[in-house]
């Protein structure tokens, strides 16, 4: 039986960076968690323990932040340039893919006006980018986890098959909650031009206002609807991936007290979840260009 390494890859998780742009007496703040895997000719390490093609963890750790001192701008640049450095630099290095999530502060308000230097952290949803570099090709995968959503009506959940172990009851009107986490691939190899503040602001609030309009008969079809809103507004998307745990709210049962429930008290359940995700995408896309920027990526 012969015995072989397969796919592997290597780099620094989680490297938390933030970075204090003190130009003028107004700061601006990035905080961003970076994680860089490295792929290559890395057999001889694995099979002999020769670490000469091993550019350490630690000095991609260090590269993240010698890169930040030029400034990092947007997340997806930042890591462009950092994977584009790596498989640049070192000949048995000839892929990257850096994972980059953002998290947001806000500007603390004194007397109605935006402080210069005191922010709030603004809350668990992350702006992100996957960036892989392969060969030289680079693919851009970005998105968005912890945005958390609620509809207090406009949404239903009836008409799925009952059997012996069924007890929901049917409902025409029903609390329908999530947290969004969206992946969005943009279309074709190393792309260029686009605006990747705008993209994502847009993104987003297709998203939401998706969410809040769409009249809801599941939260697969609200899921569906996110989606093709996106693909409709946003010709750079080829597709977009969404994660949309169900965030059960129950009707409190207020009969033993002798009071009707008139979908005013809740029960919010935090587990189990349901738990619904899918792809929307082109039919005219072509799949091969994903590459490695999506299939690869753990699917949600
Ligand atoms: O929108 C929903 N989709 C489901 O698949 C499902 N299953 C469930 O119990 N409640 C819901 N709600």
């Amino acid at each position: 039986m012969a015995i072989t390494l397969g796919p592997n890859q290597y780099g620094k998780a989680e490297v938390r960076l933030v970075t204090v742009d003190r130009q003028g007496p107004v700061h601006h703040l990035k905080d961003l968690t970076v994680s860089t895997s490295l792929r290559g000719h890395l057999e001889r390490t694995h099979l002999t323990g020769d670490n000469s093609d091993v550019v350490a963890t630690d000095t991609q750790k260090n590269t993240v932040y010698a890169f930040a001192k030029d400034g990092v701008g947007e997340i997806e640049d930042f890591a462009l340039r950092l994977a584009r450095h790596f498989t640049g630099s070192f000949e048995h290095i000839t892929g990257a893919r850096i994972l980059i999530s953002e998290h947001g502060w806000n500007r603390i308000e004194v007397d109605g006006r935006p402080h210069d230097h005191a922010f709030t952290r603004a809350s668990d949803e992350q702006r992100t980018t996957a960036v892989t570099v392969q060969d030289g090709t680079a693919w851009v995968v970005s998105g968005l986890t912890g945005l958390v959503v609620l509809k207090s009506t406009g949404s239903e959940f009836h008409g799925f098959p009952r059997d012996r172990y069924t007890t929901l009851a049917e409902t025409t009107d029903r609390i329908l909650a999530t947290a969004v986490t969206a992946r969005w691939r943009y279309r074709g190899a190393d792309p260029s031009g686009i605006d990747w503040s705008k993209s994502f602001a847009d993104i987003r609030r297709v998203l939401v206002e998706t969410f809040a309009t769409k009249h809801s008969l599941s939260l697969q079809q609200t899921l569906y609807a996110m989606g093709e809103a996106v693909l409709e507004a946003r010709p750079e998307v080829a597709e977009i991936r969404l994660s949309l745990p169900n965030k059960h709210h129950f009707l409190v049962d207020l009969a033993p007290f002798g009071l009707s429930n008139d979908n005013e008290v809740f029960y919010a359940a935090d587990r189990p979840y349901g738990l619904i995700e899918g792809t929307v995408l082109r039919d005219d896309e072509d799949g091969d260009d994903a590459g490695l920027a999506w299939h690869t990526l753990p699917a949600f």
